[in-house]
């Protein structure tokens, strides 16, 4: 199970007093783009980093960033498994060479786990088929993660590769926040339950807020708004996971770049039966056509405000309907902790848009919810509080990085297996995935 920890950090101690060295590879496939960090796991630092975006699109781009080098290129990226030789091949032309970085992982952030997977798994046959069972359940993400997962092993086959679960964080919700009201034996069968995602960054970030405050993890209850293209917000009692807006699929919840989040299910219905759509298509409508973007034209917030400043009136309602969604789900996980310490904002909206922000906790007064308005104005790319002095909830900004969260999780896994292997009994040398994995019965 989860410990109220931040990700890998005992572990990881424990990796850097046994001297070992070595860096991991992590590959974060989302939706349409891939990003990856070349990771040092016991500084935190990215030795190498980039990302493919608009993958599926003939004009893909490619930026890879080395040693205060920056490239950035478009290439024709058709899927993700040709972003991952992508990837490699900038690896050999831009370096660094990734035979000499000492690669001791591969990471793989995996969107869906389901109920098989609680923590880390190794990566073998086995547990690739069940990533491979899970699609229907992230129809968006998880065929991306097989084809990386597949051409990753082909190019580094001699090192673990680890899977790192976005759903493991949010196997400790209580059965009352997991369970959709519908027909029991049905939801069995189907496994249909609200598992939860981005669990990597909201555990990272939850964590992270601790060690700044100079607090103790198990004393805060806390509010964690992440805010990127997907997005989704959790309720953290004690570094402990207790709600989270995203369900069976990454599609419930908050409003978001390119997806509605909440919405009567009966729409679906209607949809099918009125507007003659397909199920494919209602899918595509609600996954890729709608959120900010149905909206407004527009799923980056940077286009949004630039549109508003123009006077367009849908974008102005885009961001309207997001921040009361986004109220709406603090002031009910205000409800569920009682008492909240901190909310924090995170991801590429939450950490660079300034006005959201603002938007979001106006109003909130009566909760000992506020900002001061020129802390929230100040870039920096470091944690900060951004609420005044009075107020009983402190309002903060800490940047995400499920990269590091991901390589430390690895060196946790790494540490585990050369113990194994230096054991005398023989038969441990090859960890099963399974044990690795805490798998646990699918529902
Ligand atoms: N300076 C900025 N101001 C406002 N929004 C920004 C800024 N930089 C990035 N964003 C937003 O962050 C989004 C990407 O966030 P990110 O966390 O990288 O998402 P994902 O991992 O889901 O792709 C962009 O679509 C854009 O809306
Ligand atoms: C789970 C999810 O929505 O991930 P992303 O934000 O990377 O698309
Ligand atoms: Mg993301």
């Amino acid at each position: 199970m989860n410990a109220p920890s931040p990700a890998g950090d005992n572990l990881l101690a424990s990796y850097s007093a046994n001297g070992a060295h070595g860096s991991v590879l992590v590959i974060n496939s989302g939706s349409s783009s891939v990003k990856y960090q070349l990771v040092n796991p016991v500084g935190g630092e990215a030795i190498a980093s980039g990302q493919v975006e608009r993958i599926g699109q003939s004009d893909g781009i490619v930026t890879h960033k080395f040693a205060g080098n920056k490239s950035k290129q478009v290439f024709d990226v058709p899927d993700h498994a040709a972003a991952l030789r992508v990837i490699m091949e900038l690896f050999e032309t831009h370096g660094p060479d990734l035979a000499e970085a000492d690669v001791v992982a591969v990471g793989h952030r995996v969107v869906q786990g389901g109920s098989y997977f609680s923590g880390p798994a190794v990566i073998d046959d086995d547990v690739l088929e069940r990533i491979r069972s899970l699609i229907p359940l992230a129809p968006l993400h998880n065929p991306g993660h097989v084809a990386g997962i597949e051409v990753a092993r082909d190019l580094l086959p001699d090192v673990p590769h680890v899977a790192i679960f976005d759903t493991a964080f949010f196997q400790t919700l209580p059965e009352s926040a997991y369970t959709y009201a519908i027909d029991k034996e049905v939801a069995e069968k189907h496994a249909i339950r609200r598992y939860g995602f981005h669990g990597t960054s909201h555990q990272y970030v939850s964590g992270k807020v601790a060690r700044v405050l100079g607090r103790r993890l198990e004393d805060l209850n806390q509010i964690v708004l992440h805010l990127g293209n997907g997005a989704s917000v959790s309720a953290v009692k004690g570094g402990v996971a207790v709600e989270t807006s995203m369900g069976l699929t990454p599609l419930e919840g908050l409003v978001m770049g390119t997806r509605s989040g909440d919405l009567d299910p009966a729409v679906v219905f209607h949809l099918a039966r009125n507007a003659n759509m397909s199920i494919d298509e209602i899918d595509d409508l609600l996954n890729k056509r709608s959120g900010v973007k149905g909206l407004s034209g527009e799923s980056d917030f940077r286009a949004l405000h630039e549109l508003i400043e123009a006077g367009n009136e849908d974008a102005r309602l885009a961001l309207d309907v997001y921040i009361h969604r986004l109220k709406k789900y603090i002031g009910a996980y205000h409800a569920i902790l009682g008492r909240v310490d901190v909310i924090t904002f995170t991801a590429g909206v939450g950490e660079n848009d300034e006005i959201v922000r603002r938007l979001t906790v106006r109003g909130l007064e009566s909760l000992g919810i506020a900002i001061d308005e020129s802390r929230n104005d100040e870039r920096s790319h470091e944690p900060r509080i951004i609420s005044p002095d009075w107020t009983s909830t402190l309002v903060m900004v800490v940047p995400t990085n499920e990269e590091l969260a991901i390589a430390r999780q690895c060196i946790a896994i790494v540490d585990e297996l050369s113990s194994q292997a230096q054991a005398p009994a023989p038969a441990a040398a090859a960890a099963p995935a399974a044990e690795t994995a805490e798998a646990v019965p699918a529902v």
